[in-house]
């Protein structure tokens, strides 16, 4: 089997994993026209049945294996943790010409785990989509969700250029802007936005809820802007995020490493009264803010809030 064209519509696309992003594709892939036929793979006959009932699927499979063979395009969209075995239990099944892809928040990982298992004459192109909310599931899923939005592609050297060119056209054609990453850059650049930004929110829900009773309940109920958005991103998927920090572990050490030396140099301005150290910083990353409205309005993206 051979994959269509950069343009034309995928024959038949296969999900492995239908939560928040396998869900999200199926629905845009159907509004889109990017794909003939769209199957899926869910692990529970629940998720499966949902995901019919939904509409997001043609056909739903339990064995990824089963799911994939007649596909020109399979795309895991399961938590990072379970890549290698999904890859595994696919390798055989897997038609000549087909690409696999993938939406992981981590890239080195990603390519570690499932490149062994990609036979010659298929296409490994790891990808990921920067968009998300903190829900998971089946349910959770919506077509827009990748409108206005970047999905970072991180192909090894080598990589098959149509290949390339055809994943970044399906994602174009979901609404998102594509761009090319070496696959470390990536990691390191998502430690720092991304996955330190969620380490701290779980961390500061965490300490709110081990204060006494009293105080507890009134940080719920007071809950106000800062504390609030902490709360909405420590809600995000358990298991997901625990493959993210498991599987990016290098990058994240290091900007948590910087990240609490920063820290350290605040306390220590607190502890001083050296208001000038504080005001200065707190300056420059209102300036840092305007930087990146101003960027994403140059690039005409709409610098909304997670949509949720
Ligand atoms: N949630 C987010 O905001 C974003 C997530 N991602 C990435 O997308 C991937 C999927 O995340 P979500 O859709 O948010 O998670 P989700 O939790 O909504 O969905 C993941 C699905 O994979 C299934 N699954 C887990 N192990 C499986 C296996 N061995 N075989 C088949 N299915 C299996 C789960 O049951 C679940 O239905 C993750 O790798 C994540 O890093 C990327 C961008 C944003
Ligand atoms: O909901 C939020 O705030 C997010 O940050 C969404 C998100 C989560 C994980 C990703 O790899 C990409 C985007």
């Amino acid at each position: 089997m051979t994959a269509a064209p950069a343009g034309q519509p995928f024959r038949q696309v296969a999900l492995i994993g239908v939560g928040l992003i396998g869900s999200s594709m199926a629905l845009a892939m159907r509004r889109f026209g990017l794909a003939e036929r769209v199957v899926g793979c869910a692990r529970s006959a629940e998720t499966r049945a949902k995901a019919l009932e939904l509409g997001l699927c043609d056909e739903m499979f339990e064995d990824p294996a089963a799911a994939v063979s007649e596909c020109d395009l399979v795309v895991l969209a399961t938590p990072v943790g379970a890549y290698a075995a999904v890859a595994e239990a696919m390798q055989r099944s897997l038609a000549a010409g087909a690409i696999v892809t993938d939406v992981g928040s981590v890239k080195q990982a990603a390519i570690r785990d499932v490149g062994p298992f990609v036979p010659e004459g298929v296409h490994f192109v790891p990808g990921h989509p920067i968009a998300g909310t903190e829900q998971s599931g089946p349910e959770a899923g919506f077509a827009e969700l990748f409108e206005q939005r970047y999905c970072l592609l991180t192909p090894p050297p080598g990589t098959d250029a149509e290949a390339v060119e055809r994943v970044a056209w399906l994602w174009r054609s979901m609404g998102s802007t594509v761009d090319v990453l070496e696959p470390g850059h990536h990691d390191q650049v998502l430690a720092i936005t991304s996955h330190l930004p969620h380490l701290i929110a779980y961390t500061i829900v965490h300490t709110a809820m081990g204060l006494e009773e009293s105080t507890k309940q009134e940080a719920i109920k007071y809950s106000a802007g800062g504390f609030r958005d902490f709360t909405r991103i420590a809600a995000s998927d358990p298991v997901m995020w625990r493959d993210v920090f498991l599987n990016n572990r290098e990058s994240v050490l290091e900007m948590l490493q910087r990240f609490s030396e920063d820290l350290t140099a605040l306390q220590r301005a607190i502890r001083w009264g050296e208001g000038e150290v504080l005001e200065d910083l707190f300056s420059r990353t209102r300036e840092a803010r305007r930087g990146v409205i101003e960027q994403h309005q140059a690039g005409s993206f709409d610098p909304r809030e997670p949509k949720t």
